[in-house]
């Protein structure tokens, strides 16, 4: 039997610092997060991020967490049950990092009789951070505790026109009523360096103003090509005039290049340079999360007042928008209808 594992990247199980730590800990020493040797690892988010970030950190939580937990927990359940009561294909939910462990999705499916699984990372765009780090983490589970479940990854879907169309449509809908001069496309940021690790080529990123407008089978792994893709795709279905949309990377974190332009400083001159009205999608999340609610809705807002901004429309990932739900499960019937018919065959 076939079953879907839909997998979100995860939230400390509250606020409180101590269990912030522990989510931190789990999370930075992932070397596809933080990719240096595991001694200078160690040294970098045991001996200094974790002595001053979590105390940070949790009280970035507080500011945005609900009555039921974590908002990218709570949502990434809505979808899940959406998903659910669209298709008789038992789906489970898991998180990559925290208490909701993919060895626990991948058993929930194992004990309702399932076989055959397809993993669902919840990213629009490939990183090593996110989509790589659950595959690896998925096959070594398989190996060390499942090595009878036939597994089958879905791809970065950044440009699924299925995908672009509900991502358009729900910035359309947003901005129906909202006046803005300029709509920033912010995404999670990464260092410079990843993008150069996941180059197959080896040759092609550059990072430049061109290497990721130039046709490269690089692409199918470079997380920048894929976030300005996504922009791309988007200003051309909503028909956006050049000049009055750009992308941008938030999140930055330590001291090594990173992407560019950071969010933050994209606000900011906005605001300096005279736009009063900007409104900001961040399509790197599908759900809203600690990133999009306190670094953009709030951090975000206030770096465009104190620049001379006036209006701030923050637009909602696709959570558990009921039209994203059906295209997540359309995905899901694509692979359970293709190997019906191998199976015919
Ligand atoms: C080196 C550090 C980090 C990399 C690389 C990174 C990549 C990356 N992250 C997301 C999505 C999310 N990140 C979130 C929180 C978060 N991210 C980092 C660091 C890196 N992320 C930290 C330290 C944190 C924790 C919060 C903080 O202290 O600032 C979240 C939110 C989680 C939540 O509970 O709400 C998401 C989602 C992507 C997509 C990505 C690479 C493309
Ligand atoms: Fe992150
Ligand atoms: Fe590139």
């Amino acid at each position: 039997m076939k079953g879907v594992l839909l997998v979100n990247l995860g939230s400390p199980d509250s606020t409180n610092p101590k269990d912030v730590k522990k989510y931190l800990d789990e999370f930075l020493m992932d070397p596809r997060v933080i990719d240096v040797p595991f001694w200078f690892r160690s040294f970098l988010v045991r001996g200094i991020i974790l002595n001053t970030r979590p105390k940070k950190s949790a009280e970035a939580y507080q500011k945005i967490w609900w009555d039921e937990g974590s908002p990218l927990i709570v949502l990434s359940e809505r979808l899940q049950k959406k998903v659910q009561e669209k298709t008789t294909v038992p789906i489970a939910l898991a998180m990559r990092y925290g208490s909701m462990t993919l060895k626990k999705g991948l058993q929930e499916l194992v004990d309702q009789g399932v076989d055959e699984v397809l993993t669902i990372p919840l990213y629009p765009q490939f990183a090593m951070a996110t989509t790589e780090t659950i595959d690896v983490r998925v096959e070594e589970l398989k190996k060390e505790f499942f090595p009878q479940l036939q597994i089958t990854s879905l791809p970065a879907f950044y440009n699924k026109s299925e995908y672009i169309e509900v991502l358009s449509k729900s910035i359309a809908e947003k901005l129906k009523n909202v006046d803005y001069e300029h709509l920033l496309f912010s995404y999670h940021g990464v260092p410079e360096r990843h993008i150069r690790k996941s180059d197959i080529t080896k040759s092609h990123c550059k990072i430049d103003g061109s290497c990721c407008i130039t046709d490269s089978p690089a692409h199918e792994f470079c997380y920048r090509h894929q976030c300005l893709k996504t922009t791309e795709l988007v200003a051309e279905k909503l028909n956006l005039q050049a000049g009055t949309y750009s992308s941008s990377f938030q999140s930055r974190l330590g001291f090594d290049p990173w992407l560019k332009p950071p969010t933050d400083r994209t606000i900011e001159r906005m605001g300096l340079n005279g736009v009063k009205k900007m409104a900001i999608v961040t399509p790197a999340f599908v759900s809203d999360c600690l990133e999009t609610l306190e670094e953009i809705a709030m951090e975000g807002e206030e770096i465009f007042h104190e620049a001379g901004g006036k209006e701030f429309t923050v637009i909602p990932c696709l959570n558990d928008r009921d039209d994203w739900a059906e295209v997540v499960t359309g995905w899901i019937d694509q692979w359970r209808i293709v190997d019906v018919k191998t199976a015919i065959a």
